[in-house]
């Protein structure tokens, strides 16, 4: 974020070489002291590094904000008050203090904020990810978790997961063949993993050798372009109102416009196909369909009484949008970080390889049921979930609230560094190593009701696509680990692996991880 709005800043506000900016910064200036006045938070306010004018402590924001956050933390203590241009925000770094936040406060912190990224690529239609916690976002949650993501649903997409994992298997087999000894790029074909997932079990979309009238990997690639816009580029309008003018001048606007109206051209054309086979038109159009999928079910409730939700078509757009947004790049850079450890630890890699091979034993395909198995999988996922899951979460407070002994103004912006959390050294001995043991006989889990460990977040507003998402992960996973061995590119040694990451709330590997596959069992599905 930092490097995106001083480069801004220095380009097109400090450094003006026209008489219009410099007119244009001045009435900037007057706009922002005056909203700034009626934002500025009354009362004894938590410590807070010095800020500037206009900018607050946006310079203070690191390439990984995340890291630089906690850096700040260490110096001014685990609450910190921030002003990020106009926008007040509380940095809160402990896990005593996120306790505060869920135990007693969960009811209060359970708004989300929604962003000029957001209301464009929503095209202002209230969704679930953004909603604050009302009756449109308790009952879109339900139909999501019905209809989508509860373990029952999960456990219906099983047959999906096997064609996609298959294929992936298929893919890296086929270049262990032929290009012995090539590296293959992991980040991407996990992108790709993720996409189809989604965009089979919510849109029923096949891929394109199987006849797919619209591609599977289309909306996973718009999807990921959006989730860039929205966390890696600087908007001024979110954060100094006056200085909204300058999005056009970035580009921002341009970039959003375009990302939205592809989007909802992509999502309109394959509702309209749905609806026309829902109202018993021409069954050739169903190029999709391998099952009832999500949006098929939203449009038959709609004739129905829809659990009393008024959906429009906006609606339904955003809500389908949100399972992208919230699916494709959380789990496939958590499938990357896995392997990346792995990689980067033999001995780990060696022993997770074994656990997995003497449970599939000599069959030719892993069966889903087999993973419950698989114990020392698990922790690995955990371990790599608490070093690299999402980075921080963000909620916004409905009213007023004493958190660490302040007390905090209503739609006060909470940002909750989970990556300090999981790193915190009073919490995890030797905490920046990646030891999956640590988890074996522990009760830490996903539900979001522990206040050290919450890679799923927490509270009222903890993901509701985990069990998705590890449905998902554990099976690409064990049958990365059983069918092929995984070598580092010539002459790379595991210490020189790039494991630096995106500022990204799900932050993927900046350089992406590209591994040497061998083939090794007879067996294997893809010989
Ligand atoms: C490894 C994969 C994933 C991780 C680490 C992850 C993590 C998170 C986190 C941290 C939040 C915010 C929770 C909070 O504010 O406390 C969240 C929210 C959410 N996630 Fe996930 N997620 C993953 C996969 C998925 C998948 C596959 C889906 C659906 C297909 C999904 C759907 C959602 C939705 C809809 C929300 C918003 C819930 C609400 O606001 O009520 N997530 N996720």
């Amino acid at each position: 974020m930092a490097p995106s709005i001083i480069g801004s800043l220095w380009t097109v506000v400090i450094n003006p070489t026209t008489p219009v900016c410099a007119l244009l910064l001045f009435i900037s200036l007057v706009l922002f002291f005056r909203l700034g006045k009626r934002r500025r938070p009354v009362g004894s306010l938590p410590p807070s590094p010095r800020g500037l004018p206009l900018i607050g402590n946006l310079h203070q924001v690191t390439a990984t904000p995340h890291e630089g956050l906690h850096a700040l933390s260490l110096k001014y203590g685990p609450l910190l008050f921030m002003r990020f241009g106009a926008i007040p925000h509380f940095v809160i770094s402990s896990g005593e203090l996120v306790r505060e936040v869920v135990k007693t406060h969960d009811a209060i912190f359970t708004y989300r904020t929604t962003t000029k990224a957001s209301r464009v690529l929503f095209s202002e239609s209230e969704d679930l990810l953004c909603s604050p916690q009302n009756k449109f976002w308790r009952l879109t949650r339900k139909l999501c978790v019905n209809e989508l993501l509860s373990n029952k649903m999960v456990k219906s997409f099983q047959f999906i997961r096997e064609e996609e994992v298959g294929r992936l298997v298929k893919t890296i087999g086929s270049s262990c063949i032929n290009n012995i000894g090539s590296e293959i790029d992991l980040s991407k074909l996990f992108v790709k993993l993720a996409g189809s997932l989604v965009s089979r079990a919510v849109l029923g979309l096949k891929s394109a050798e199987e006849g797919g009238r619209e591609s599977d990997e289309k909306m996973g690639k718009l999807a990921m372009e959006a989730v860039h816009i929205i966390t890696d580029l600087f908007s001024f309008e979110d954060y100094i109102p006056a200085l909204a003018w300058v999005d056009h001048l970035t580009g921002l606007n341009r970039k959003l416009k375009k990302t939205s109206r592809a989007i909802n051209e992509f999502l309109d054309r394959v509702i309209d196909e749905h609806e026309m086979f829902n109202n018993g038109g021409e069954e050739g159009n169903d190029s999709q369909n391998d099952r009832k999928c999500f949006v098929r079910v939203i449009l038959d409730l709609r004739k129905k009484d829809m659990m009393g939700l008024e959906l429009t078509r906006g609606n339904i757009r955003s809500i389908l949008l949100d399972m992208f947004l919230a699916g494709i790049g959380s789990s496939a850079s958590s499938t990357e970080w896995n392997m990346a450890e792995l990689a980067r630890n033999p001995r780990i890699m060696k022993k997770v390889q074994e656990e997995v091979r003497s449970v599939v034993g000599e069959k030719s395909k892993i069966d889903e049921s087999d993973i419950d198995q698989m114990k020392y999988l698990k922790c690995v996922i955990k371990e790599s979930l608490r070093l690299h899951g999402p980075t921080v979460t963000i909620r916004e407070a409905s009213t007023t609230a004493s958190i660490g002994g302040f007390k905090l103004p209503d739609k006060t912006i909470a940002l909750i560094n989970i990556w300090a959390i999981h790193r915190d050294p009073n919490t995890w001995e030797r905490p920046l190593e990646f030891l999956p043991e640590r988890f074996l006989d522990t009760s830490y889990n996903f539900t979001g009701q522990d206040q050290v460990y919450f890679p799923f977040g927490l509270g009222r507003r903890v993901c509701p696509g985990v069990q998705f998402a590890m449905s998902e992960i554990e099976y690409a996973l064990a049958n990365l680990l059983c069918w092929f061995d995984w070598e580092l590119p010539k002459g790379m040694a595991p210490e020189d692996l790039d494991m630096r990451g995106t500022s990204s709330i799900a932050a993927h590997k900046i350089v992406p991880l590209c591994l040497v596959p061998v083939s090794v069992k007879v067996s294997a599905p893809h010989r």
